[in-house]
């Protein structure tokens, strides 16, 4: 009876935002474009800020804002986000408007960040679902991260730091709703959309007879 309610209450409240995080190299991306390609009304990016470059093939407004540190602390200070992050050197961050301009076109907001910004969205009312994405293991994290040929070698250094750190803290329990080892991507993949398929109903709406 209890559970029945839970789930009444639930389907009244709409769907819920998505927070995916894991380790640098671990396939969020990958796993966040398959899913905004295959349903791409139903889902949308937050689009965050950030002090880094610009990798080939990255366009700004659509994978990043790119930005200057010193604007971003503008914008930061100005209380126009809802959490920052310093990551490998760089300031990320996630603004009011970017979840704003996805709830506005009534898609459920997917958002990409770091454990800090995990930590920090849980402070907020944004209440998403936090889904982590992990490597098989540190060996083939590193194998990706080459091979994705993005990083110096410094970078590379700190972004495996920093994985160490992320899987290390994510094991706290409650912190996940679910960790989905990124070992073969369309087992992953259908995993991914398997713990969203209640939000993607919801969003979906009543189907017509
Ligand atoms: N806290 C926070 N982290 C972010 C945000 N946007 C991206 N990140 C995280 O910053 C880290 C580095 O991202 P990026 O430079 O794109 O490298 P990649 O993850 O290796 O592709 C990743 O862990 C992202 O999840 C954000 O708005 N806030
Ligand atoms: N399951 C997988 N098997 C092999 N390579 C993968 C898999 N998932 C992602 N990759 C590759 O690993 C690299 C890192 O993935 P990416 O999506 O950029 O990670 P993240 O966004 O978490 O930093 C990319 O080059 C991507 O093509």
């Amino acid at each position: 009876m209890q559970g029945n309610k839970k789930a009444a209450l639930a389907a009244m409240q709409g769907p819920r935002p998505v927070v995916l995080s894991g380790p640098s190299g671990a396939g969020k991306s990958t796993l966040l474009k398959k899913l905004l390609k295959d349903y791409e009304n139903i889902f949308g990016f937050s689009v965050s800020h950030t002090t880094r470059q610009p990798r080939p093939g990255e366009v700004n407004g659509k994978d990043y804002h790119f930005v200057t540190r010193e604007d971003m602390l503008k914008d930061v200070n100005a209380g126009e986000f809802i959490e920052h992050a310093e990551f490998s050197g760089n300031m990320y961050g996630t603004s009011k408007a970017a979840v704003q301009a996805v709830q506005a076109q009534n898609q459920i907001c997917v958002l990409d960040v770091d454990m800090q910004g995990v930590k920090n969205i849980k402070k907020t009312d944004l209440n998403p679902i936090y889904i982590s994405i992990q490597p098989p293991s540190l060996e083939v994290l590193e194998k990706r991260l080459r091979e994705r040929q993005t990083e110096t070698e410094e970078s590379l250094q700190k972004r495996l730091k920093a994985a160490r750190v992320d899987l290390e803290l994510s094991k706290e329990p409650g912190l996940f709703n679910l960790i989905i080892i990124n070992d073969n991507l369309e087992v992953a993949y259908l995993k991914l959309k398997e713990i969203l398929a209640e939000e993607i109903k919801k969003a979906q709406g009543p189907k017509k007879s």
